[in-house]
């Protein structure tokens, strides 16, 4: 091989040329290809079965056809329907339809690779649909979907060399030129191969800083050391705030403010009732359910007064959950309605009864509904910090500065100051329930919802959300709780609901319903609960 006339043609400007409209068909074909294969991922994801299956057949035939032969296909079959594109033109048309159908394919496998239940909690916390796709679904699904992009990317590249065959001057049909002149087959096309392989290594590296960027592990080492050094030298992240585990917490000020009136009264606007008279907070009103025919809630009715902790018990399948997730309408109602504060959530009247409305998020953030789940449902890509301000500055239109002093008192309510900074990740369970628990709080809600806060906790972690709970109880909150924490309940409830089979079974106080329950159903569940109960506490004391 003669490598001086290697390094020649690295420096040929025909070769250079070439690559240059090579990289333009490249970028401009990826960048138009993006947002087609974002929609068309979307469609594949629709609940309209039409829009899912209209990009099957297009996703076929792109895929599963040479891209040669689709580049000489419209290169020869558009000028027939008049519309006569250039053949740089026709090489990007080309190349952006067949990579719509490989990414379209990449994005959707990354979006659902973001579980439900983080929809599920930005959709409690009252962010509409787009503000899910695009601050909690897309950012987290970019982990997966950009090393699949970057080698699309490298794809799209190589691919131009394809454009030679519709006469497009790129790098391939520029070094095959020069070949042609002087036969030196090696030095040429070696000379192209490296301007190509400079391509992609491009694209390589911008891969790796992206995923460098996107990389939650490193990002909370830095945070780690940062806090560690901290430490280190005596300083305290949050000047002033109570750590975890000193046992001071800062009190109800901080928490008072979060706590909307509505919790004393029985709508918005109105007069706190006098006790006694207090007309109730949640109306549930004959609520019926049913998933693919099986029906989980039967003509449930029971209210809930302003103020109130309330207990949801029973068997594993009785409804509880369903039930709770209807009062923020997470889940729609087959038959009956409920009110929260005299406001439908999600629905709306109409002459033919209630209907949904499709603004659903709104309509939670407005009536004020919290949720805690049971697996926390943090937004693993936030900090704790951002996880609290999402809803408030997204949805509330908190102001920046605000929402994050607002956050650092309640996560000095809670003793958790010292972590502002951290991902989800590097919390333990019972911390992670307790972020949630206040990044509920700080939307200001009126009624909170918790679905099994403890349940997917180590039992020595339970009581520290547990003694978050009792806090906002104390503080007068609207609480409906299903768990099956019975030292809890006996000391905090107000009232405890005992559902089996879709239904209500027993309904009263605490003592009525764990001391004197007067159905059997009842009794057997109560002593089942009790002996496990029991059981988990001889297991903590030894
Ligand atoms: N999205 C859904 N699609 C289909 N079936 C569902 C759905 N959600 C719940 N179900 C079914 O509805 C019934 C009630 O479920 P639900 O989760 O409300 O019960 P639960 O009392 O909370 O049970 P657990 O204590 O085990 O969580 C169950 O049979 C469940 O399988």
């Amino acid at each position: 091989m003669d490598f001086s006339a290697f390094l020649n043609y690295l420096t040929l400007p025909l070769l250079w040329e070439g690559l240059r409209t090579a990289m333009i068909i490249a970028v401009v074909a990826f960048a138009a290809a993006l947002p087609f294969s974002l929609g068309m991922a979307m469609m594949r994801m629709s609940d309209f079965r039409i829009l899912r299956l209209l990009p099957i057949p297009y996703i076929w035939v792109m895929r599963g056809t040479p891209i040669l032969l689709q580049l000489l296909f419209w290169y020869n079959v558009l000028p027939l329907f008049g519309l006569n594109l250039s053949a740089f033109w026709t090489a990007i048309l080309g190349l952006m339809l067949n990579e719509i159908a490989f990414m379209s394919e990449i994005i959707r496998g990354g979006l659902q690779s973001i579980k439900k239940t983080q929809r599920d909690a930005a959709s409690a916390l009252g962010l509409t649909s787009w503000q899910i796709m695009h601050r909690v679904v897309m950012p987290q699904a970019m982990r997966s979907i950009a090393p699949a992009m970057a080698n699309e990317g490298m794809v799209i590249v190589k691919h131009t060399s394809l454009a030679s065959v519709i006469t497009v001057q790129e790098l391939t049909l520029s070094s095959e030129q020069v070949v042609s002149t002087n036969f030196q087959y090696v030095e040429v096309f070696l000379a192209a191969g490296v301007l190509y392989l400079a391509a992609t290594t491009l694209i390589a590296l911008a891969q790796n800083y992206l995923e460098r960027h996107l990389d939650l592990e490193r990002r909370g080492h830095a945070i780690a050391v940062a806090a560690q050094a901290g430490r280190g030298r005596g300083g305290e992240p949050v000047p002033g705030a109570p750590r975890e585990g000193d046992g001071v917490e800062a009190e109800a000020p901080a928490l008072q403010k979060f706590l909307g009136p509505a919790r004393a009264s029985a709508g918005e606007g109105e007069e706190p009732a006098a006790a006694g008279s207090r007309r109730p907070y949640v109306v549930i009103n004959k609520v019926s359910k049913s998933f693919h025919g099986t029906r989980v809630l039967r003509d449930v009715s029971f209210n809930i007064l302003p103020g109130e902790v309330v207990f949801l018990i029973g068997p594993s399948g009785s409804g509880k959950t369903t039930l709770l997730r209807t009062i923020n309408r997470l889940e729609t109602v087959d038959d009956g309605e409920i009110t929260v504060g005299g406001q439908f959530v999600g629905y709306q009247s109409s002459p033919s009864g209630t209907v949904p409305v499709r603004d659903a998020a709104r309509s939670r953030a407005r009536v004020g509904v919290g949720m805690v789940f049971q697996h926390f449902n943090l937004f693993d890509h936030m900090t704790v910090i951002e996880n609290v301000i999402e809803a408030p500055v997204r949805v509330h239109g908190a102001n920046r500065a605000q929402a994050r002093t607002d956050a650092r008192e309640l996560l000095a309510w809670a003793g958790l100051a010292e972590y502002e900074n951290h991902y989800p990740h590097q919390l333990s369970g019972g911390q992670q329930q307790r972020i949630a628990i206040i990044r509920a709080v700080a939307t200001r809600p009126k009624l909170l919802l918790f679905d099994e806060p403890t349940s997917a906790l180590d039992p020595e972690l339970v009581n520290e959300v547990l003694d978050l709970m009792r806090r906002l109880a104390e503080s007068g909150m609207t609480m409906v709780v299903v768990s099956h924490e019975i030292v809890f309940a006996r000391h905090w409830a107000d009232k405890v609901v005992f559902m089996e089979d879709g239904e209500i079974v027993q309904a009263g106080s605490p003592d009525a319903v764990f001391n004197a329950p007067d159905n059997p159903r009842t009794k057997n569940f109560v002593h089942l609960i009790e002996q496990r109960s029991e059981g988990q506490s001889k297991t903590a004391e030894t």
